[in-house]
């Protein structure tokens, strides 16, 4: 099949995706922050798909030893410009991928420093993507949004104004990341995910982390106390779809693109919910409620949200339902 430059804006969604691989040079990719619950897998999934040494995985934590087996890793603070533009230029890095945050509850206990890591971190990283054209990518969340927003199938464009200091730092990631991709031409991307559940990594401090913890506790106490009432709904997502969605996200071809931030969604559930899925496979498993101060962080974001300009622009698709989500985090956990 011949391309040209003029063409490719007509042609589809898998005519684009095969032209963008056989015209793309391998990308030389760094991850910084990739030591938390997203960042592991992450990182193994690019190095299956780029080649191990083509993606330097990095955080201010020391990796176990089998991490640091895998490939290149390096210590990356997000607060040192100049180092992290050392790591750039050395390795000849052309995609960054930001992961580095402090989450939405472990943020309010420490708004300093989610203001310097959500929003300076961010900033030296977008003007590292400036100053070296690198492609970046820095995850918003569905804590973007507030409770002024629509709270039901909420789409991509609407009201904003989030009420933690984690929501008001990735309103800024995407804002500026936008503006730096209007005004400079910055490659910036940026996925509003939901709350991730993960069987090998915990997460690191967020409202929705009780959809983890729940299966630990189910399995090891058959109880667990939740600190989100009953009926508080929240979008949720397996971490395996995310982390496909992501590496599919980064790698669609830039004309398939119509924004640069997207919604990105699953299903979604309460806790009551969740709870008697586990009671279905975990024979006597009970769930107590006694709400804390994530309640009402909780009760500001959306209950649902509409992703499919995602799913019409650049193919997105999860493979897991909360069934088919449920079933393999027992699995993994047991094992
Ligand atoms: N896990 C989730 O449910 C969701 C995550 N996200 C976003 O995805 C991204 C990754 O999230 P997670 O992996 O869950 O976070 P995490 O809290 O598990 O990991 C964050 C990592 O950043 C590192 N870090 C802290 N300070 C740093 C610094 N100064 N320089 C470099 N690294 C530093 C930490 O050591 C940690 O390994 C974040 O932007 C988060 O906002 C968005 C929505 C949901
Ligand atoms: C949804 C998120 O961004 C995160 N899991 C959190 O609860 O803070």
């Amino acid at each position: 099949m011949v391309f040209n430059a003029t063409t490719t804006a007509r042609r589809s969604l898998p005519q684009l995706r095969r032209f963008a691989s056989v015209t793309a040079p391998t990308p030389k990719i760094l991850v910084t922050g990739a030591l938390g619950q997203l960042g592991v897998g992450l990182v193994q999934l690019l190095r299956n798909k780029y080649g191990a040494n083509n993606v330097i995985s990095s955080d201010v934590r020391k990796p176990t030893a089998a991490m640091r087996s895998e490939g290149p890793f390096v210590f990356g603070d997000v607060l040192d410009y100049k180092q992290l533009e050392s790591i750039v230029v050395n390795n000849d890095v052309t995609w960054i991928i930001n992961l580095s945050a402090l989450l939405s509850a472990v943020g309010e206990m420490h708004m300093d420093r989610a203001l310097a890591i959500n929003m300076q971190g961010f900033q030296n990283t977008l003007e590292l993507a400036k100053r070296h054209q690198l492609r970046i990518l820095c995850p918003s969340t569905i804590g973007a949004f507030g409770p002024s927003t629509p709270r039901d199938n909420t789409p991509d464009l609407t009201i904003m104004r989030p009420t933690t200091i984690y929501g008001i730092t990735k309103v800024h990631v995407e804002l500026m990341g936008e503006y730096y991709h209007r005004r400079f031409g910055v490659d910036f991307r940026s996925l509003r995910y939901p709350g991730i559940i993960s069987a090998d990594t915990e997460p690191g401090g967020g409202t929705t982390d009780y959809a983890v913890q729940i299966f630990h506790s189910a399995l090891k106490d058959n109880a667990y106390k939740c600190y989100l009432g009953p009926d508080t709904a929240l979008p949720m997502m397996y971490l395996p779809d995310c982390l496909n969605g992501t590496v599919s996200f980064l790698s669609a071809p830039t004309e398939s693109l119509t924004q640069r931030t997207y919604n990105m969604a699953a299903f979604s559930f309460t806790p009551k919910e969740i709870s008697a899925k586990i009671a279905e496979r975990v024979k006597g498993f009970e769930t107590t409620y006694e709400p804390d101060y994530r309640q009402a962080i909780a009760d500001s974001w959306p209950r649902s949200l509409d992703d499919s300009i995602a799913r019409k622009d650049w193919g997105w698709k999860n493979e897991y339902d909360l069934d088919g989500m449920v079933d393999d985090m027992l699995v993994r956990l047991r094992k």
